[in-house]
């Protein structure tokens, strides 16, 4: 696909979303679903581990979330950089290939996917093909934080030395492989802060990637991102990026939502993008999850209408949350629309 026309690329969200019927529902918690299946994830690889050593359970977990109905399945790169991978005694070839080796499983479940649903609606009706649902791969891509593993993704507190330039050095080269390794999209996942958000726009545009992105970002506190940067700061950044075609949050506790929604809508008309977190915090020190001390989140599922109506087209969870979630914000969302 070649997006070097900016009309394209403006549309080629709005057009996925019409496609789909008008809504778009995205995978749920990746690594958390992976350790669910009983991957050993305390690494500073966290899921892209099991690239390495168990990529049947990464494919699983695609075709568990295909199952549910997902229509973007996020690969397995989120915490998969070169420089973690070298730490680990890869050559750089080694962790390039297994860079693109997230996107090729991915892929290969979408494939397994269609190809099941082919054989299932042959036997329901003799020579009528099911129609395809419409389904992206899209390369995940962690920050710098989750890089570190030391919970500054969740802090966007990177100190004075790392600079924008640092940071664009440090993404460079995993996003030129993942642009070039058959996914439809990159999605730059739980920013941190906007300085994040700048080195991204500007990797975009000065590697002249060819496919699309989105820019998602992490909140504690529904105003700001976690970094305390103005969420309407850091959206108006991917506003301005003509390379990002939804903009949106993750990984943020599902009380904050609404508000985050309706602050980055007053900032763009791109398309919206949700996937909260089952509400519980993460607990750098001790690496765990545990329940908030602030309000409680029921289950979230109940309030995607809600957030449909304030805005935003395109719905998911994050960590914690599972095929069960995915399959429940289809149904509210097939069932109102
Ligand atoms: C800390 S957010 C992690 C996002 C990633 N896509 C996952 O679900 O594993
Ligand atoms: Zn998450």
């Amino acid at each position: 696909m070649d997006l070097g026309c900016a009309e394209e690329t403006s549309s080629f969200m709005s057009g996925f979303i019409r496609e789909c019927g008008g809504y778009v529902v995205i995978d749920g918690g990746f690594a958390t679903e992976l350790e669910r299946h009983g991957a050993d994830l305390n690494d500073p690889l966290w899921s892209a581990k099991c690239l390495i050593d168990s990529p049947h359970l990464v494919r699983r977990v695609h075709l568990d979330y295909l199952d549910a109905g997902a229509n973007i399945i996020l690969t397995a790169s989120y915490q998969a950089t070169i420089q973690g991978f070298e730490a680990k005694g890869f050559s750089r070839e080694e962790a390039e290939a297994l860079l693109r080796k997230s996107v090729e499983i991915a892929c290969e479940a979408r494939e397994i996917y269609y190809d099941q649903c082919a054989k299932e609606s042959w036997g329901i009706m003799e020579n009528v093909k099911k129609s395809r649902r419409p389904i992206l791969v899209v390369a995940s891509v962690g920050s710098y934080g989750a890089y570190l593993a030391d919970g500054s993704e969740y802090s966007g507190i990177y100190g004075d030395t790392i600079t924008l330039e640092t940071l664009k050095d440090f993404h460079r080269r995993r996003v030129q492989i993942l642009a070039n390794s058959g996914a439809d999209l990159i999605a730059f996942e739980t920013i941190p802060n906007k300085l994040e958000a700048k080195a991204y726009a500007a990797l975009l545009e000065e590697e002249g990637i060819e496919i699309p992105a989105w820019f998602s970002f992490n909140s504690k506190d529904g105003i700001n991102v976690v970094s305390g940067d103005p969420i309407a700061e850091c959206a108006s950044i991917a506003d301005s990026c003509k390379k990002v075609v939804a903009v949106g949050v993750n990984c943020t506790p599902p009380r904050f939502i609404h508000g985050l929604v309706a602050s980055i809508r007053k900032i763009t008309s791109k398309p919206v993008l949700i996937y909260p977190n089952s509400g519980e915090m993460y607990d750098a020190q001790n690496k765990q999850w545990v329940e908030s001390s602030g309000d409680v989140d029921e289950d979230f599922v109940a309030y995607i209408v809600k957030w449909q109506e304030a805005g935003a087209s395109l719905f998911g969870g994050c960590c914690r949350t599972s095929p069960k979630t995915i399959r429940a914000i289809s149904k509210a969302l097939s069932d109102k629309n």
